[in-house]
């Protein structure tokens, strides 16, 4: 129920002398209300209750409106008015703020003056305690914005040091809605199953709360970013950087981007090493996918101290980190499809040096029904914790030890790695972030489980959508 309307039918009765009398007949409840539509998509709908009772009308009221805990009542906004089709304001203007005022929500916007003011405003002069949540108005990196501003504000106000990997991060309270105003929106669709502003907004007026979890990636012991969705090196990390410099042409420079990064072919050397997730159900080539419900009971903080790490070393077309499955529009099973939203770990995805064909095939089954992980040259491992090391930032002796393993080919692979004239691949590649080149190749990740919630509830079952005659199904 988003909001109760309180109305009189009144009808027309003619007295004796002829005059005509008003009288009340029955006393009448408008309720807006969510309705369920295709693709995850919720709308407002309207129905009228009458009760022959006003006692009896009032107790329904109560019962309806106020039975749901969790709703928020103020909320603070920030709008990024460049994002995507440049729409953000409109849209807010238009689609999200008359729901907030029907359903009674106090706001308390801001339109951003410039890239990092909503993180900046979070981290040092928003009002938290006013507030229930936090709205971005815009995509993945306006989203971005926001997490960082949060993450870091709530851990200095309870005198933790964001910046020492070895710390405890602790949740914040305020929940963070998502209206999809960017390009791909990929955060929002990977928790509410569609980019629909509408819909998101009815997430947020009902109250829906979906932990997630966090990666804080470091270089040597410095914290650089936090990610909630890819950390992709090699393939992803060089289609974003060419893509960059493509800026002008809008969302196409990425489809160019990646073909021209598939011909190119460029492996890297390098070793990860990695803890895996052994405590927990669920594999990353489960059929299963992370739906509504599914949240792991509670939070929790690593404790590496059993587990043992694991290496290897290699020359890797790719190397991904899915800490979702970053489904979108265009890849609806994503790049982990098995990956959950809250379960406090990251799907590790490394794709070995491999013929273009390959490679191929292995791009091609994101898209299709066979398994993208079903192939000699990929594995995939869930972890909670893993470090990258370029083959350039190697000590002395891991390069020697590459050197007996691998046999005298490797001097030359040296030779030509110092000399980039001669065309062959490049020493390094750079770290996707969620969208954002990091400046440093050689990275420390963990996963801290819950990190963060969202108004959302993860995407819904379609049988959810077919049992419309089960009144508790929202
Ligand atoms: N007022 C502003 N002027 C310029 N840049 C801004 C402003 N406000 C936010 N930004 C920056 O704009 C960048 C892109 O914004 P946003 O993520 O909303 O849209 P997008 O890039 O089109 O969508 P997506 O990230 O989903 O592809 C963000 O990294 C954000 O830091």
């Amino acid at each position: 129920i988003i909001s109760v309307r309180e109305e009189e039918e009144n009808s027309s009765r003619r007295r004796g002398d002829g005059s005509w009398k008003k009288i009340k007949e029955r006393e009448g409840k408008d309720l807006l209300y969510v309705e369920r539509c295709r693709r995850h998509r919720w709308r407002c709908a309207e129905v009228t209750f009458t009760c022959s009772e006003e006692a009896l009308c009032h107790h329904w009221v109560i019962t309806l409106l106020f039975s749901s805990a969790g709703r928020p009542k103020h909320l603070l906004v920030y709008i990024n008015p460049y994002g995507g089709k440049q729409q953000g304001k409109r849209i807010y203007e238009q689609k999200v703020a008359p729901l907030f005022a029907l359903a009674g929500i106090f706001t308390h916007v801001f339109v951003t003056q410039h890239a990092n003011y909503a993180r900046d405003h979070l981290r040092t002069e928003a009002e938290l305690k006013k507030f229930d949540g936090v709205v971005c108005v815009g995509g993945d990196g306006m989203f971005s914005e926001i997490i960082h501003g949060l993450i870091w504000r709530t851990q200095i106000d309870i005198g933790v040091d964001p910046n020492c990997p070895d710390e405890i991060l602790l949740p914040s309270s305020l929940r963070i809605g998502i209206i999809p105003a960017g390009s791909t929106d990929c955060i929002c669709f990977a928790t509410v199953g569609t980019n629909d502003p509408v819909t998101s907004a009815l997430h947020i007026i009902v109250g829906d709360s979906q932990p997630m979890d966090v990666c804080s990636v470091h270089h040597n012991n410095m914290f650089l970013r936090y990610s909630v969705s890819l950390l992709g090196y090699g393939f992803y990390g060089d289609v974003l950087t060419d893509s960059e410099r493509k800026r002008w042409m809008g969302p196409a420079r990425y489809d160019l981007s990646g073909v021209k990064m598939f011909l190119s072919h460029h492996y890297y050397e390098g070793t990860v090493s990695y803890l895996p997730a052994s405590d927990i159900v669920g594999t990353p080539r489960d059929a299963a996918r992370c739906r509504s419900g599914y949240v792991r009971a509670e939070r929790y903080e690593m404790d590496d101290s059993d587990t043992e790490w694991r290496t290897i070393r290699g020359k890797f077309l790719a190397i991904n980190a899915a800490s979702m499955s970053c489904a979108c529009p265009r890849t609806p099973k994503g790049l982990s499809p098995a990956a959950h939203l809250a379960d406090g770990t990251t799907d590790l995805i490394l794709v070995r040096k491999c013929s273009r064909f390959d490679f191929l095939r292995h791009l091609l089954r994101h898209t299709n029904k066979d398994d993208q992980f079903d192939l000699t040259f990929v594995e995939v491992h869930r972890v909670r914790h893993f470090r990258f090391t370029p083959r350039h930032c190697q000590s002395d002796s891991d390069l020697e030890l590459d050197l007996r393993e691998n046999g005298k080919h490797q001097i030359f692979s040296q030779i030509c790695r110092d000399h980039p004239a001669c065309g062959c691949t490049p020493a390094y590649s750079s770290w996707n972030c969620d969208g954002e080149i990091l400046n440093h190749t050689a990275i420390d990740v963990r996963v801290h489980c819950q990190l963060i919630k969202l108004f959302a509830r993860g995407i819904e079952e379609p049988t959810v959508f077919e049992d419309f005659t089960n009144p508790c199904a929202i």
